[in-house]
């Protein structure tokens, strides 16, 4: 007992103490300047760039920035590659088969008597993700592939499964505060109580829901932890690769369709099916892009009004399996209030850390990104009016509306009233007479939310 907690201590302690995190920082700079990461990790993933952020240099007026901000820049959005590769190097894949072992039985009855009711609304995913030990995604999705039978119909390796929902789960920056594993798992839990509405389990095929998973584990792998007009304004690579449009969506699906290669996964599928896999998958986390939320709303709105979605139809099934994914990717405000309070602070603090960098960068802060302005109660409040709101109460209607949907939206008023009393407390505390309205939403992506 005493073997495994030290062994549980260690695994835990590997990832977050502040020692050994500045001992995998360094070797990962070491490893920048001598370019041996370089080669390494392209040969691990030899379908997309590594990334390096460069921020620098994009306008006279910001003017010289300081060397250390331009480490910290450069580690931005490599630093997870490296951590991967020190962790793989040193034989401590967090993903490995065995990884669940190091964790006490008690733990793992827990985690496991979760995954029994992983059909409710209340799934606590942050407590999951601690009783798995930060595998709250790869378990979630071996156990899901399971109980949908996924594994059996799509003659699915074992191994290679999971060394490919290690490979996502490790790319996520566990160092974001929203953009995380966690997040993922989240929406992939999610997805699949969307998946089980009657209206819609009774048409989806195996592959429906092979492609509804998966995207939902992958939609946002590798998220650097800024927003798309930030890779914009400072001219960062991927924002030129992608023409400055769906430029983290466009990343997440081509790392997605790399790690599927690189592991094999669909290697036994005859290649026209498995091309299509990959193109659907693309579809649909491109349509995560918070800036076509209106696109997407005008047209379920028309099919909801002209009552003519035939989910008989793939091209129908498909288009309904992108509307689950977006309320998936936004729901958060739908959950119970602990948990998402927890969702609510955790993306204001992605916000506040770009707002940051911005500042000290001398760039203009991004929308909502201001912590000395944009308060989280009126983030919030911006973000479900504008955003979360409309979208569920079509989703309701779909619904016809099924008990999720009236849970989802009363947790979702609940929540909004909860935040609209916060605000006028924070309002009030304000010594400022001129005291920000609530607006606006998204994460400052400029979105078209008219
Ligand atoms: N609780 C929240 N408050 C404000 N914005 C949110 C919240 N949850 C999600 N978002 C935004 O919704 C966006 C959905 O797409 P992204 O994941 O790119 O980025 C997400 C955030 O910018």
């Amino acid at each position: 007992m005493s073997c495994l907690m030290v062994e549980r201590c260690g695994a835990v302690t590997f990832k977050w103490s502040e020692q050994n995190a500045v001992r995998v920082r360094m070797l990962a700079d070491g490893r920048l300047n001598t370019g041996h990461a370089g080669v390494l990790l392209a040969e691990r993933r030899g379908s997309y760039p590594l990334i390096g952020l460069r921020v620098l240099n994009t306008s006279s007026q910001q003017g010289e920035v300081e060397s250390g901000t331009r480490r910290k820049l450069n580690r931005l959005l490599s630093f997870q590659r490296f951590f991967h590769a020190s962790r793989l190097l040193r034989g401590l894949a967090s993903h490995s088969p065995g990884s669940l072992h190091i964790l006490d039985n008690d733990y793992l009855g827990q985690a496991a008597h979760m995954l029994s009711k992983v059909e409710t609304w209340n799934f606590d995913i942050f407590l999951f993700d601690r009783l798995t030990n930060g595998n709250s995604l790869v378990t979630l999705m071996c156990h899901l592939f399971n109980v949908c039978d996924l594994i059996h119909h799509f003659q699915l390796d074992m191994v290679k499964l999971h060394r490919f929902l290690g490979m996502v789960q490790d790319d996520y920056h566990s160092n974001n505060p929203y953009h995380n594993a966690v997040h993922a798992a989240d929406v992939t839990q999610a997805m699949y109580c969307y998946m089980k509405e009657p209206r819609l389990a009774e048409q989806l095929t195996p592959l429906d829901g092979f492609l509804g998973l998966m995207a939902a584990a992958a939609h946002d792998v590798d998220h650097p932890g800024v927003n798309q007009p930030f890779l914009m304004k400072t001219r960062h690579h991927l924002a030129s690769l992608y023409q400055n449009t769906s430029v983290l969506e466009s990343h997440h699906w081509r790392s997605t369709v790399g790690m599927l290669r690189e592991s094999g996964l669909l290697s036994h599928l005859p290649a026209n099916i498995s091309q299509d896999i990959e193109q659907q998958l693309g579809s649909l986390i491109l349509a995560t892009d918070i800036s076509r939320q209106n696109e997407f709303l005008v047209t379920f709105r028309e099919h909801l009004d002209n009552q003519d979605l035939d989910l008989q139809l793939a091209s129908h099934r498909h288009f309904m399996l992108q509307i689950a994914l977006k309320c998936a990717d936004v729901c958060n405000p739908c959950r119970d209030w602990e948990l998402s309070r927890q969702w609510s602070e955790r993306v204001c603090e992605e916000f506040y850390r770009q707002g940051d960098l911005e500042r000290k960068l001398n760039m203009e802060i991004s929308p909502l990104c201001d912590k000395l302005t944009d308060s989280v109660p009126a983030v919030q409040i911006g973000f479900i009016s504008y955003i979360v709101q409309p979208l569920f109460q079509e989703w309701q209607r779909f619904t016809e509306p099924s008990l999720l949907s009236q849970m989802m939206m009363s947790n979702l008023h609940k929540n909004k009233d909860r935040w609209s009393r916060l605000w006028c407390v924070h309002a009030a505390s304000e010594t400022q007479p001129h005291s920000e309205e609530p607006g606006g939403g998204g994460g400052g992506d400029g979105e078209d939310i008219s």
